[in-house]
């Protein structure tokens, strides 16, 4: 039987199937179909909760002795967007100028597809590799991100699965294959402000209490200052206000309530409780102040709901798989990557409470991107250094 030993025919496969979120477009079969000559044992649990889509996810074992080592990843792709927009189409997985087109080139069923012909190269070398490896991938990371791997992996401990170490393969770099891997991410946290005043005539403010002066009292608190100004290891907090919404069609009608939602991205000087006081403190200090409201003396009447779950901050500390995967990335570039922390959240938030992470996978300037694409180089080498990373890491 032949094993997927070219990343390139690995990739065009995955590409070929439509899997946007939460759909698996058959990107699961195509994956088990790679890892079945390898010998793996593969299972396919679907996870449900309420108002939420069903998402089927994949885990995949090979069982040996030694230490276990998870490569994690996600086989959903965000929409294409405009497909007339596209040089070559989305799911096509055409090849040119040296670059292989196509949602999920880089973001990430291109890391899948690499290591898939990683662990076929390493098998076809040296055999099955001195220990286990298990392909731990969802259909739920650009979506809510709940029917995905943080039950994949609470359904897989719970069958007594434990781990060694575990590599994400989301694109890390920057610019080159080399620049940097992940060691952790800032955490994330969302909520919504509602204003409540009166309703009324413009001509008539004292009639009236419009929310919008409030809310931008408000909104102004969280802006400034600066929550902090980054950390050794980590970016500063940043807050964006990500819509302000008033919905009030009328010139000459004060509004009755008013909402803005933000997201804040914060480092380790805060946790989600710590960074939620200070939101808090924030709020309830300029909801006392007049200075948008003149002739108003309560406080502004707002709400604060906090949205969904908060993503944890969380930075790997485990200086031998850093290492490991530091010195195979050198040994096949010849650059020894920068530690970063950078970018948005990643579904490591979750595996960081089982085992320690990295991430390390292909250049991510194209994801989500009208013609995402990959060079078939990169292709090539991102294998050459997992395949490195396998030998050293079971070495
Ligand atoms: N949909 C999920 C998580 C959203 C995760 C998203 N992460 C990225 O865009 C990764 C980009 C990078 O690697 O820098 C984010 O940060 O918002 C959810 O809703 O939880
Ligand atoms: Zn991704
Ligand atoms: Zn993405």
């Amino acid at each position: 039987m032949s094993l997927p030993t070219d990343p390139a025919a690995n990739l065009a496969a995955l590409i070929r199937c439509p899997s946007v979120t939460p759909a698996e477009g058959g990107a699961l079969t195509a994956l088990s179909g790679m890892l079945a000559p390898l010998g793996f044992s593969v299972e396919r649990p679907v996870f449900i909760e309420d108002g939420t889509p069903d998402v089927e996810n994949l885990y995949a074992r090979l069982s040996g002795n030694g230490p276990h080592l998870m490569f994690a990843g996600h086989t959903d792709v965000v929409p294409p967007g405009d497909e007339q927009a596209w040089t070559h189409p989305p799911f096509a997985a055409e090849i040119a100028n040296g670059e292989m087109y196509g949602r999920g080139a880089v973001d990430m069923k291109g890391g899948i597809a690499c290591f898939v012909a990683a662990l076929a190269r390493h098998v076809a070398a040296r055999g099955a590799p001195k220990g286990s490896v298990s392909l731990l991938i969802t259909g739920d990371e650009e979506g809510p991100s709940i029917n995905g791997t943080s039950k994949l992996l609470e359904w897989a401990a719970a069958k007594g699965e434990t781990w060694d170490a575990s590599i994400v393969g989301e694109p890390t770099n920057p610019e080159r294959l080399g620049d940097a891997i992940k060691i952790g991410r800032r955490g994330s946290i969302s909520g919504t402000i509602v204003v409540r005043g009166v309703q009324g005539h413009v001509a008539y403010p004292h009639l009236a209490d419009n929310p919008v002066r409030g809310l931008v009292s408000l909104v102004e608190a969280l802006l400034h200052p600066v929550f902090d100004k980054g950390t050794a290891d980590f970016q500063p907090t940043n807050l964006e206000v990500t819509t302000i919404d008033v919905g009030n069609p009328a010139t000459n009608v004060i509004p009755g309530k008013a909402t803005a939602t933000f997201n804040i991205r914060f480092n380790d000087s805060w946790t989600a409780e710590t960074i939620q006081a200070e939101v808090h403190n924030r709020l309830d200090r300029a909801a006392r102040k007049s200075k948008l409201r003149p002739g108003k003396t309560e406080p502004v009447d707002y709400e604060l709901v906090w949205r969904g779950r908060a993503s944890p901050v969380f930075l790997t500390s485990n200086d031998k798989l850093i290492r490991t995967l530091s010195g195979s990335v050198e040994a096949v570039t010849g650059r020894y990557p920068a530690l970063s922390t950078s970018g948005g959240t990643s579904d490591a938030r979750f595996i960081k409470d089982y085992c320690p992470v990295v991430e390390f996978g292909l250049v991510g300037k194209t994801m989500h991107m009208v013609d995402e694409r990959v060079p078939l180089d990169d292709l090539e080498m991102l294998t050459r250094i997992y395949e490195r990373f396998l030998a050293d890491w079971f070495a």
